[in-house]
């Protein structure tokens, strides 16, 4: 739906913002861009909808590239951006219906009457913005974005700052939309909602894109869980009889660390196995703790400064 081909961007004061970014989106899915705040997620999204020009690279979408053939690639983007810029008098029946038109489509209120519903505006169409809650303000920008029935929906920071109860709301309208075949690109600071949400999920840092991968090949990875055991007496090697299990003896002997997937392990059957056969080798076990990287491990990591 939308390729990204090695995209820069320097800004007027020198400032290098994108650096030779590539990427796809396909059609249908969403995809969830994470990054730490100036890692270029914004700049990223203002490059595709083409409201900042990049510097070297270009961007088709659906294969209408965004700069030669600016009209056909803007119709079919939808723009929820990151601040809240209502216009306080506007009722919330007018902005929306206003920007259908911007994008020189006919008029159409049963659509309009849909996009509002489905965000549940609709009680509140004949309100003026600034008579709505921050909540209710940021479903306004979501039903201007969907105004034109665009195929493709960015949302930059959708659920900052919202209160749990809407996040899951959000969430919900974004799955339904997806549903409706809208291609989704969101950014998000909430690992939360990267895993909730996402079917693939890209990573960039200081203007790179680091990592791009499906939710579910990350969470596998995410899975992976490690056992450490403590031992009384320290072992020189991890014991013949043991070979069979992935063990690996550290803090200088003291401790034997234990790898495994969670995912395929549910039943925790390996581990009752390792536990007797350590029984049966005469090992006593002094302590012992788990652990589970997270999303948000890898991501840390991922974004890290590197030295
Ligand atoms: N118009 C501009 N002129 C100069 N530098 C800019 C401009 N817009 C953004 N930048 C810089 O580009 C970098 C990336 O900014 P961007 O807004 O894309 O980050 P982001 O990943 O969206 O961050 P956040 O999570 O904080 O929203 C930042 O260092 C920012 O200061």
């Amino acid at each position: 739906m939308i390729r990204v081909e090695g995209v820069s961007k320097t800004f007027a004061g020198g400032f290098q913002a994108l650096k030779n970014v590539d990427l796809g989106i396909r059609r249908g899915e969403i995809f969830a861009l994470l990054g730490p705040n100036g890692a270029g997620k914004t700049t990223l999204i203002s490059v595709i909808c083409g409201l900042v020009n990049a510097s070297a690279g270009r961007v088709l979408v659906d294969g209408h590239d965004n700069v030669h053939d600016y009209r056909a690639a803007r119709q079919m983007i939808g723009l929820v951006p990151q601040e809240l810029t209502n216009e306080a008098f506007t009722t919330v029946w007018d902005t929306v219906s206003f920007s259908r038109g911007l994008f020189g489509k006919p008029r159409d209120p049963a659509h309009i009457e849909k996009v509002l519903r489905a965000l549940t505006l609709w009680e509140k169409r004949r309100n003026r913005q600034l008579e709505l809650s921050g909540g209710m303000k940021r479903r306004v920008l979501i039903a201007k974005a969907l105004a034109h029935e665009p195929q493709v929906l960015f949302l930059d920071e959708p659920t900052a700052g919202v209160d749990v109860e809407l996040r899951r709301e959000m969430w919900e309208v974004v799955r339904e939309l997806r549903h409706q075949g809208v291609t989704i690109i969101l950014t998000t600071h909430y690992i939360e909602e990267a895993e909730e949400m996402a079917d693939r999920i890209g990573v960039i840092r200081r203007g790179e894109i680091v990592l791009v991968e499906e939710k579910e090949a990350l969470m596998r990875k995410l899975g992976s869980k490690e056992l450490t055991l403590h031992l009384h007496e320290p072992l020189d090697a991890v014991p013949e009889s043991l070979a069979g299990h992935a063990l690996a003896l550290i803090d200088d002997g003291h401790a034997l660390v234990y790898s495994y997937d969670a995912a395929g392990q549910e039943d925790g059957s390996s581990i009752s196995g390792l536990l007797a056969d350590l029984e049966a080798v005469g090992l006593r076990v002094k302590d012992l703790h788990t652990r589970q990287s997270s999303l948000e491990d890898i991501f840390v990591s991922l974004v890290r400064e590197r030295a």
